[in-house]
């Protein structure tokens, strides 16, 4: 499904990233953790193709990963660390949902969005329930790919156990695949069947 090889990221003289390989098979779920630093998000970027590798290819069923455009349903979707950078604060709830196409109700019913939500603007939802918003609008029919950059990060234990386990299932349900950003092992551990790490010391990865 999606595969990276070789690939090399530098910021100036800083080298991030140094000869990263990545498999996601199908319906797969696969952890990225790592220091803080230690490249994660780099890497979620340059698979989403938000960032240009220095060097290595990322394919996505063989073909090299476009850059999404808003509201245009790329099968390869990123959701960001911060939800509030990614939404426009002035929408409102159904507007954001909306992204461009009408939104899905199973995915709704999945992810815990409430109708009540609709008219407030993502100011007036909790850090929990604009996660989900932030998350919901990234699921569309031919959604393929889907990389979380710790997307719980802001929220309590409880909250976070539920938000994953629901994108967990509603991903299986799909066959989407799923990679978790995550500097937390055991969060980690509980919803990935395997996991990357990056090292910050000596930029090499490592697999647990
Ligand atoms: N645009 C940029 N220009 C220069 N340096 C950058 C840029 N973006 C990130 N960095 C640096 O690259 C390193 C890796 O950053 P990155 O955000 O990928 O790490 P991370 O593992 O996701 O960290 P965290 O867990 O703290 O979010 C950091 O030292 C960061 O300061």
């Amino acid at each position: 499904m999606l595969t990276a090889r070789a690939v090399s990221k530098a910021y100036g003289d800083r080298q991030i990233l140094t000869g990263v390989d990545l498999d996601l098979a199908e319906g797969d779920v696969v952890g990225l953790g790592g220091a803080s630093g230690s490249g994660k998000t780099t890497l979620g970027k340059v698979l989403a193709a938000r960032l240009a590798p220095d060097h290595g290819d990322v394919l996505l069923e063989g073909v090299e990963v476009a850059p999404a455009t808003p509201g245009h349903p790329a099968p390869l979707q990123y959701a960001p660390q911060s939800p509030e950078l990614a939404i426009d604060p002035r929408w409102p709830v159904r507007k954001v949902l909306a992204n461009g196409m009408p939104p899905d109700p199973e995915v709704l019913a999945a992810l815990g969005i409430r109708n009540v939500w609709a008219d407030r603007l993502p100011m007036q939802l909790s850090g929990g329930e604009l996660a989900r918003v932030s998350l919901a609008r990234l699921f569309h029919p031919h959604l393929r790919v889907l990389i979380c950059d710790e997307i719980t990060s802001q929220l309590d234990a409880i909250e976070q156990d539920l938000l994953l386990r629901a994108l967990v299932e509603l991903a299986a349900r799909r066959r989407i695949s799923l990679l978790l950003i995550s500097h937390s092992s055991a969060l980690r551990s509980r919803f990935c069947r395997r996991s990357m790490v990056l090292d910050r010391r000596d930029d090499s990865k490592s697999c647990e």
